[in-house]
């Protein structure tokens, strides 16, 4: 005896949807990046993003000290997500870098990530246009004794990009992380594939803009911005690609 009956349409359309969930699952289509975006699946609260940061993550206790004290900021959901920072120290520790670009600072959890294993000669161009959430990192970025590292340039990104290509240090840069302002996303990208080397990196983050991207809406500049770039990426011969479901989405661009 059931504990409880159901129409048998709903019966059957469940079912149906389950089976759909499944062999999207099973398939690697897309149902589990719909669900899975910021608040399903693999969502910033769901059980195996916490299953993943319990068995991968390695964070260095300032910048952990970090992580907490931007979270309590107002826009501290502005942060990069850890898993994704540390892959990003992973791949440039991996290629050796020495010259780092991140558009888009916000208090620097992920300049400071990326500074940690930089040379010590090594340098983070950092560019933001708002000061104070700088001011929030910078006593730990001191504290981690790497705040020599990190060059702050607090001007709009473009600017800072277009004077170190005027300053002849094109392809001088291992590895580039986008994360400023969605509408001029594909700006910055054309200038960080310029600076960096071949061989070099350039991470993009949100590209799943929370789903956004599936069907960018209108006046959704922001989401027609990055769903633009996701297909010139996907047909640009300068750069391999992998897009990653980590945090709201990274695409990884390997210059060619
Ligand atoms: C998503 S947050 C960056 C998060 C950061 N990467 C981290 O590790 O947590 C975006 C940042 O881009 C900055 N921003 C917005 N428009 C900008 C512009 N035109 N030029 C430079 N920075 C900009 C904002 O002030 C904000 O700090």
């Amino acid at each position: 005896m059931p504990l409880f009956s159901v129409p048998k349409e709903v019966a059957v359309g469940t079912a149906m949807l389950g089976v759909a969930f499944a062999t999207g699952v099973l398939a690697g289509k897309r149902f589990p990046l719909v669900f899975g975006t910021q608040s399903g699946m693999m969502g910033r609260n769901s059980p195996l993003r916490q299953y993943i940061l319990d068995h991968s993550l390695r964070e260095h206790p300032i910048l952990k000290k970090l992580r907490l004290l931007t979270a309590g900021h107002r826009c501290g959901r502005m942060m990069v997500s850890c898993e994704q920072a540390q892959l990003m120290a992973n791949l440039v520790k991996l290629i050796k870098a020495k010259k780092v670009i991140e558009v888009g600072v916000f208090t620097g959890y992920n300049a400071l990530n990326m500074a940690l294993v930089l040379p010590d000669n090594g340098q983070v161009i950092a560019c933001d246009i708002n000061e104070d959430y700088a001011k929030i990192g910078r006593p730990l970025w001191k504290e981690a004794g790497v705040e020599h590292k990190i060059d702050l340039r607090i001007k709009p990104a473009i600017q800072t990009l277009n004077e170190l290509l005027a300053s002849g240090e094109a392809e001088t840069f291992d590895f580039a992380f986008i994360d400023a302002d969605k509408e001029n996303y594909d700006e910055y990208y054309e200038k960080c594939l310029r600076l960096i080397k071949k061989g070099g990196i350039i991470a993009i983050d949100n590209v799943f803009w929370n789903g956004k991207v599936l069907k960018p809406r209108k006046g959704d500049l922001a989401a027609q911005s990055i769903h633009r770039l996701n297909e010139k990426l996907l047909r640009d011969a300068r750069v391999n690609i992998s897009m990653l479901p980590m945090g709201d989405g990274v695409t990884l661009a390997f210059k060619l």
